[in-house]
C-alpha cells in the first residue's frame, strides 16, 4: 500500500463521501427508510419511558448495527448488479447471504427492543 502523509483536508473529504453514502442509502433503499422510521419510533419510546443510560447504549448499538448492515447489503447488491446484470446462481447466493446478514441484525435488534421495552409497557 502506498504511504501517504496525513492530510486533514483529505479526512474531511472522506467524511463527505460517507455522508454521500448515507444520502444514497436513504434515497434509493426502501428497507433503509423502514429501518430509520423504526429507529425514530424506538428513540421516541426511549424518551417516553425515560429508559436508562445502559438501555440507550443497547438501543444505539442495535439500531446502528442494523443500518450499517443495510448499507453493506446495498453496496453488495450494487456491486452484484454491476458484475452480473444477468441471472447467475452465485450472484443469487451472494445477495441472499447479504440479505441474511441484515435479517440477523434486525432479529437481534428486535430481541433487544423487546427485552428493554416489554417491562416498561407491562408496568
Ligand atoms: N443477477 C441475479 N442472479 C440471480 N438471482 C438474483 C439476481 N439478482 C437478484 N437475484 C435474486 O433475487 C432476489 C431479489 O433481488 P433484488 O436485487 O431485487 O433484492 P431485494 O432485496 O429484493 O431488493 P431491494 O433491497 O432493492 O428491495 C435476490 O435476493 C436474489 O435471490
Amino acid at each position: 500500500m502506498k504511504q501517504e502523509y496525513f492530510s486533514l483536508k483529505k479526512r474531511v473529504r472522506s467524511f463527505g463521501y460517507a455522508f454521500n453514502g448515507i444520502k444514497i442509502l436513504f434515497r434509493y433503499e426502501h428497507n433503509a427508510r423502514i429501518h430509520s422510521c423504526v429507529t425514530i419510533l424506538v428513540i421516541a419510546a426511549g424518551i417516553w419511558f425515560n429508559i436508562s443510560i445502559n438501555e440507550w447504549i443497547a438501543i444505539a448499538l442495535a439500531c446502528g448495527i442494523v443500518l450499517a448492515a443495510e448499507s453493506f447489503n446495498s453496496a453488495i447488491e450494487s456491486l452484484c448488479d454491476l458484475v452480473s446484470p444477468q441471472q447467475n446462481p452465485i450472484i443469487k447466493k451472494v445477495k441472499d447471504l447479504a440479505a441474511a446478514a441484515v435479517l440477523f441484525t434486525a432479529i437481534a435488534a428486535l430481541i433487544v427492543g423487546c427485552i428493554i421495552f416489554i417491562p416498561y409497557i407491562i408496568s
